[in-house]
């Protein structure tokens, strides 16, 4: 399904952040990247999503090279990037708001992800009023409300989806987690 093919990123001339990484990712695989602070994880993932492009090498989805970001790929930061103004609701539906769905089912669709990451209730509360996992929640609920085939998740959001293992089994995933 995710092919990384021979992916080298350079930030500069100077040194290969990423060097010749070259992994396959099927349809329902969970794949984890670990490795010690600033050894190059997230930059992968950005790669992946099509934030910034590799030095040599691509991605292909599917059998088909992409360089840019698209729909087909669902991030959730590591920072999450919530918007703090809005409610858990409006964040998880902004999104598909962007996208022009129309407000019926930009609701619907919103519940169900709110539902799949355990926060119904929580839909009015304020972003300010969570706990840190609850944001966490609310920043996945984002991601899967777009129905992504392929989750980059970074490293937040790791300990949550290890306990819903069977949640998005159509897709793939990969999460990166740092050495211990
Ligand atoms: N936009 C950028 N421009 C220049 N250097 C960058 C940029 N982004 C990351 N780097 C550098 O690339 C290296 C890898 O960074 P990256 O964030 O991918 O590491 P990481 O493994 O995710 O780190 P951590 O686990 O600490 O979050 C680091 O040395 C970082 O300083």
């Amino acid at each position: 399904m995710l092919e990384i093919n021979h992916v080298t990123v350079s930030y500069d001339d100077q040194r290969s952040i990423i060097n010749d990484i070259h992994l396959t990712v099927n349809q329902g695989e969970f794949i984890s990247i670990i490795g010690k602070s600033g050894c190059g994880k997230s930059s992968l993932l950005n790669v992946i999503a099509g934030y910034i492009q590799p030095k040599q090498g691509s991605i292909s989805i599917h059998g088909r090279e992409v360089n840019k970001p698209g729909p087909d790929r669902g991030f959730v930061f590591q920072d999450l990037a919530l918007f703090p103004w809005l409610s858990v609701l409006d964040n998880v539906a902004f999104g598909l708001r962007m996208a022009g769905i129309n407000k019926k089912e930009r609701l619907e669709r919103s519940e169900e992800a709110i539902q799949m990451v355990g926060l119904t209730g929580s839909e009015h509360k304020s972003i300010s009023d969570l706990s840190g996992g609850m944001k966490q929640r609310v920043a996945i609920a984002r991601t899967l409300v777009t129905k992504p085939n392929i989750l980059l998740m970074d490293e937040p959001s790791v300990l949550w989806m290890n306990r819903q293992g069977n949640l998005y089994k159509r897709s793939c995933s990969v999460f990166r987690k740092k050495q211990e």
